[in-house]
């Protein structure tokens, strides 16, 4: 069990998500308590979703601009994503049928859960809630491309399954929740490669 005690939480900043800092005394492993400072960015969950198809083979990915991505090494900083947001209110499933519509202009009906996992644990409060399903030409309600009220400027981008997993070999996708459900779709047969 975990031994953990006398938590303080400080908040460090507030301007669109929060940021804290945590104090707490930890017992580790040997035994010995210490007093530890971690700080700990919270952005609530997520969600994720692979479009795919089976019949043509493709899937259905996105491209924008991500700052952070740009200031890190993303000499255009454009990232190559499978459809995600930020679950706000919603439960994962509401979400990312929201966010598929929203961002691709495919309206999802059935979604398939396939895990569910901490992106980066050591920092980030965030959980992923990963989702799959099939898409067919009859869902597809609008262009897509996000909400322009949140300045979103999303690209719907419709590739052979096998340039996908070829572009996460090459490293034109970097984007970790991407390569995730890529891989999934690869490793459980979802599309033939
Ligand atoms: N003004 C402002 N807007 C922000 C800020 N941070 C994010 N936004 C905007 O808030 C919107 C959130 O859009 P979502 O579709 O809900 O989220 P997402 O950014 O696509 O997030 C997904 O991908 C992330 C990166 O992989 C994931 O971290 C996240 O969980 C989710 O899956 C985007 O338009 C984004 O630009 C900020 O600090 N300031
Ligand atoms: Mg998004």
């Amino acid at each position: 069990m975990t031994k953990i005690k006398n938590i303080k939480k400080e908040l460090l900043s507030h301007n669109w998500y929060t940021l804290y800092k945590f104090t707490f005394d930890f017992q580790m492993n040997n035994g010995k308590w210490s007093t530890q400072m971690r700080e700990s960015y919270d952005r609530g969950n997520g969600a994720a979703i692979l479009l795919y198809n089976k019949e043509k083979g493709t899937v259905i990915l996105t491209k924008q601009f991500r700052l952070p991505t740009y200031i890190n090494g993303n000499s255009t900083g454009y990232m190559i994503e499978v459809c995600a947001g930020l679950l706000d209110d919603d439960n994962p499933e509401d979400c990312i049928k929201k966010e598929a519509v929203e961002e691709t202009g495919y309206q999802i009906e059935k979604v398939h859960k396939v895990m569910e996992a901490y992106s980066t644990p050591g920092s980030v409060t965030e959980k992923v809630y990963y989702f799959v399903a099939e898409y067919y030409e009859d869902m597809k309600v609008s262009e897509g491309g996000g909400l322009e009220n949140e300045n979103e400027d999303i690209e719907v981008l419709e590739l052979k399954f096998s340039k996908a997993i070829d572009m996460v070999n090459t490293g034109e996708i970097q984007d970790a929740k991407s390569i995730i459900l890529l891989q999934y779709a690869q490793i459980n047969k979802l599309l033939k490669i």
